[in-house]
């Protein structure tokens, strides 16, 4: 019989961590064992969100190093903001916990932190800009398409809570599309921008452009132009439940891994 695993969710009060502690709820090989808030210190999880259609109550703290210490979880899923997520990652680290980071906006810096970190420890560390099996592929179709076309914008749009911009996703696919694309400007050399930031950010000489609005979740386009043709990649994720089949396979792996994994495409067969 698989062992169960104990899992602590930040930001349970969230959208996402409401969705996942929902997951967990529902799935038997999973625990959760305590949530962390960044307030509400000591209080009941069902005091602070609906229990609705939800079993397992537990403990809300506000300081990590409590929260771990007291309720050694075996996995910490992280889904707050970038940089309590930085704090939580190397907390988790440090007490031997296996950190599945969901959260967005970490800075490279903060990133290469929790690498060094989880690798030198050993710990087995997830960070995964998109869990939904549908945006994974999209950016493999789109790093595999970089090869053959090497003009490339691409477009995310999301709903209008978000706070980084532009999101994980849309930096991991240009990521992975500089990986194939030869080195290129795009646009007219002396192309001039008479409303500023109209023609979107610059990624490696591609753009990227962050629509945000409500009535949306999470969408991105990735559009490949050549000669007489385009190719456009889209991917939508109409709620959060499509983001939970890759919460929990990011959680089952990291307990057989022992170093730091960057991308959900890393660990699907
Ligand atoms: N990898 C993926 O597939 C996905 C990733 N995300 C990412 O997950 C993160 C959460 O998204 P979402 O649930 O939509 O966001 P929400 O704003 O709905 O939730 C964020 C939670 O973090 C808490 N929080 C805010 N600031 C802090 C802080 N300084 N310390 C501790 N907790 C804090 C908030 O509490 P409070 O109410 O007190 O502010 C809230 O509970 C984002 O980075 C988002 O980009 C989202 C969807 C999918
Ligand atoms: O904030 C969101 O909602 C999402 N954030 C992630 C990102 O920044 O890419 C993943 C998904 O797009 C939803």
């Amino acid at each position: 019989m698989n062992k169960v695993i104990k899992i602590v969710v930040t930001g349970p009060r969230g959208k996402m961590g409401r969705e996942a502690i929902r997951m967990i709820t529902n799935t038997k090989q999973f625990q959760l064992v305590g949530v962390i808030d960044r307030n509400n210190n000591g209080k009941g999880l069902s005091e602070i969100v609906s229990m609705e259609d939800q079993g397992q109550d537990c403990s809300v703290f506000t300081d990590v190093n409590q929260c771990l210490r007291e309720t050694k979880p075996d996995c910490l899923l992280e889904l707050s903001v970038a940089d309590a997520a930085y704090e939580h990652a190397l907390a988790a680290i440090q007490f031997g916990v296996r950190p599945v980071i969901g959260t967005t906006g970490l800075s490279q810096e903060q990133l290469a932190d929790i690498e060094r970190e989880a690798n030198e420890n050993k710990i087995g560390c997830i960070v995964a800009p998109n869990f939904a099996i549908g945006a994974v592929l999209m950016m493999k179709f789109a790093e595999m398409a970089a090869k053959h076309f090497p003009d490339v914008e691409i477009i995310e749009m999301h709903h209008d809570e978000k706070v980084d911009a532009p999101s994980g996703t849309a930096l991991k696919t240009a990521e992975m599309i500089q990986r194939q694309r030869q080195e290129k400007q795009q646009g007219h050399p002396k192309e001039i921008e008479k409303l500023s930031g109209v023609r979107g950010g610059d990624f490696d000489g591609m753009k990227i452009h962050s629509i945000r609005l409500p009535g949306l979740v999470a969408h991105q386009q990735v559009l490949f132009g050549s000669v007489g043709e385009t190719l456009t990649i889209r991917h939508d994720s109409y709620n959060r439940t499509s983001f939970m089949t890759g919460v929990k396979k990011a959680v089952e792996t990291v307990m057989h891994v022992d170093s730091y994994i960057y991308g959900l495409e890393n660990i699907l067969e």
